[in-house]
């Protein structure tokens, strides 16, 4: 089912410095490449590699960066999700959850926009790290523990309004027991516009 993305503690979108376009769009998120691939024949190009790269994406980035590495928090903190990810999350709709949007970058370049939901149920015990990452990636903490299990990838279309903005996404659930959270990364074209990956 299309949903909309929130768009919590974003900079006005008639703001016209690059800041404003580096926001995540409302988007329509598909089961598999090749359902969204009927919306919009772009999945297939350049940036399907990246919509489909399992392990890491931070580590498949790092590989992709010729200098260096680096996350970049935008805003982090207790707030609600968009009615679509409680669903999806299967969490009360009004219950607040930790939320971090984040800039992925590689040689310098904002080259992902992730968001991510974090229920409380997963901020409990080890899970108190999750509060406290910082600039360190999500992506370390759940590959450094094999218990956290990734689902299928979806992947999403965006309704850009502004150029620059990202335009194709994915996104999946990572489980541990009964808790779970949800990695949303939005493609810059900066990623895929440049030299083909892998
Ligand atoms: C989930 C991963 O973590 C990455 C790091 C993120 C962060 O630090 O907030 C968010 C999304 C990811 O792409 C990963 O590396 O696969």
């Amino acid at each position: 089912m299309p949903s909309r993305d929130s768009d919590i503690g974003q900079p006005p979108t008639n703001d016209h410095t690059r800041a404003a376009t580096l926001t995540i769009p409302a988007t329509e998120w598909y089961r598999s490449l090749a359902a969204a691939g009927l919306r919009n024949p772009q999945v297939h190009g350049p940036a399907r590699y990246w919509l489909q790269v399992e392990g890491s994406f931070t580590r498949a980035l790092q590989s992709q960066c010729s200098r260096s590495f680096h996350v970049e928090v935008q805003h982090e903190g207790f707030a609600r999700p968009t009615r679509e990810e409680a669903r999806h999350l299967a969490i009360p709709a009004r219950q607040v959850a930790w939320i971090r949007e984040v800039r992925l970058c590689g040689d310098g370049q904002p080259w992902v926009l992730a968001r991510t939901i974090i229920p409380l149920a997963c901020l409990e015990g080890r899970g108190r790290r999750l509060r406290h990452l910082g600039n360190r990636p999500l992506g370390a903490y759940l590959f450094s523990n094999p218990d956290w299990l990734r689902g299928p990838l979806e992947t999403g279309l965006c309704h850009r309004t502004q150029p620059g903005q990202p335009e194709l996404a994915r996104r999946s659930v990572f489980r541990f027991g009964p808790r779970a959270l949800l990695v949303g990364e939005y493609l810059l074209p900066e990623l895929y516009r440049q030299a083909p990956a892998l």
